[in-house]
């Protein structure tokens, strides 16, 4: 059977099925759709404004690096007048974060753009390796995002910079959707499936210019323009929850190739149901005091005088739910540190239901933004320490 034609250039030889839709192309009508694809993400959503100082987040990995790639293609193909700096978090994890910062490393020069790395060391006291030997290997997802999460905003700041972009894809926007779904939390799905998260009010905002790419086809577009990444799993990864999410999710698509861009889609519609940005409550009249506005305390726990043992039931929660969506979590973002009701849209013949929205201060040890007295990572950070003390002694 004569090789098929690529569906775009009719010319060359189609070399590569698309995962999105099956269409099949050549390596160069390949790059440039997905490329292109890119861009019309970027432009249709605004995302850049000409001169932004933007920082990639950079990990090393596939993800990271396609962006970094692609973000210094369009950005010279279309004259975004982006400036571009790598910045990348050091979790402190030997044998794994170190070698792949090499990786960023090489990413640096081979792409002629600055590199800021921050580590959790200088920033915590603490390295990863520190926290698993304290706490084990379960729930260290928690300690990780919640710390990753505000380590790329402190390393923005300490470059003046008020855009970070990073490499989540569709396949991830879909795992979060998916896992807020099963979890009912409408709220958190209506934020995950922002491409834009914060607001003028923040201090940095995020985003997820890679939110329509297939994981499948950042693979082929790295492979096929032979790029230079770091393809190993952190050595204390494993999430429970979101492992089934993208377990039923590849499932999904093998049957249906289009399951991960409904998904988004479908996360997309359900967001424009809730009003704003709310965090979600249940109807008994606990409403405790959660680590940060992300795990609402709830049931069971004591209008937020919480004793060790809730902290401890709050953590665990944290490990299934926080570190899921690690790095995707985007905060209200006002200045004051109040919280104010939203009123939701009932359902037919509902009584009309209110939730707490929490919105943005400044977090009473170190400073750094949070809609709690104390922020999350310095939650965290008070157990860990305690902890030392204790074993010190
Ligand atoms: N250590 C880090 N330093 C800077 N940015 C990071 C770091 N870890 C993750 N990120 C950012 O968060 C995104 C999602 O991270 P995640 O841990 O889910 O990795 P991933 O999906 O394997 O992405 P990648 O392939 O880029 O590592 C990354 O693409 C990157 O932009």
């Amino acid at each position: 059977m004569a090789p098929a034609p690529c569906a775009i250039c009719k010319t060359e030889r189609a070399l590569i099925k698309r995962p999105k839709n099956h269409q099949k192309l050549c390596k160069q009508c390949f790059i440039t759709i997905f490329e292109d694809e890119v861009h019309h993400t970027i432009s249709s959503s605004q995302l850049f404004y000409p001169g932004e100082r933007v920082a990639i987040g950079a990990s090393g990995g596939k993800d990271s690096t396609v962006l970094a790639s692609v973000l210094k293609t369009l950005n010279d193909r279309h004259n975004y007048g982006l400036d571009l700096i790598l910045l990348s978090i050091d979790e402190g994890i030997k044998g794994y974060r170190d070698d792949s910062l090499e990786t960023v490393k090489r990413n640096s020069q081979q792409y002629d753009m600055p590199l800021k790395i921050v580590g959790y060391d200088e920033l915590y006291g603490w390295t990863m390796d520190q926290v698993v030997e304290t706490i084990g290997k379960k729930g260290n997802c928690t300690y990780c995002g919640v710390f990753r999460r505000q380590a790329l905003d402190r390393g923005a700041k300490m470059l003046d910079i008020k855009h970070v972009v990073t490499g989540h894809n569709a396949d991830d926007v879909a795992e979060t959707i998916l896992m807020n779904l099963l979890r009912a939390d409408i709220a958190r799905l209506s934020r995950s499936t922002n491409i834009m998260t914060g607001s003028d009010a923040s201090e940095v905002k995020r985003s997820k210019p890679l939110k329509y790419a297939y994981e499948k086809e950042i693979v082929l577009y790295a492979h096929h323009k032979k790029l230079d990444y770091f393809s190993t799993e952190c050595i204390y990864s494993p999430e429970a929850f979101r492992g089934s999410a993208r377990g039923l999710i590849k499932s999904l698509e093998r049957v249906r190739p289009s399951a991960i861009l409904d998904i988004v889609r479908s996360g997309e519609d359900m967001a424009r149901l809730v009003p704003g940005e709310v965090s979600g409550s249940c109807e008994c009249k606990g409403g405790g005091q959660s680590l940060d506005n992300e795990v609402g305390g709830g049931c069971g726990s004591r209008n937020g005088q919480g004793t060790k043992k809730e902290l401890a039931a709050l953590e665990a929660k944290q490990s299934e739910t926080e570190a899921a969506e690690a790095l995707e979590t985007d905060i209200t973002t006002q200045t004051v540190p109040v919280t104010r009701k939203v009123a939701l849209r009932p359902a037919p013949g509902a009584k009309r239901a209110t939730v707490t929205q929490q919105v943005l201060g400044r977090c009473e040890s170190c400073g750094y933004m949070s809609s709690q007295a104390k922020c999350q990572a310095c939650m965290l950070l008070d157990g860990l320490n305690k902890n030392r003390a204790q074993i010190q002694i």
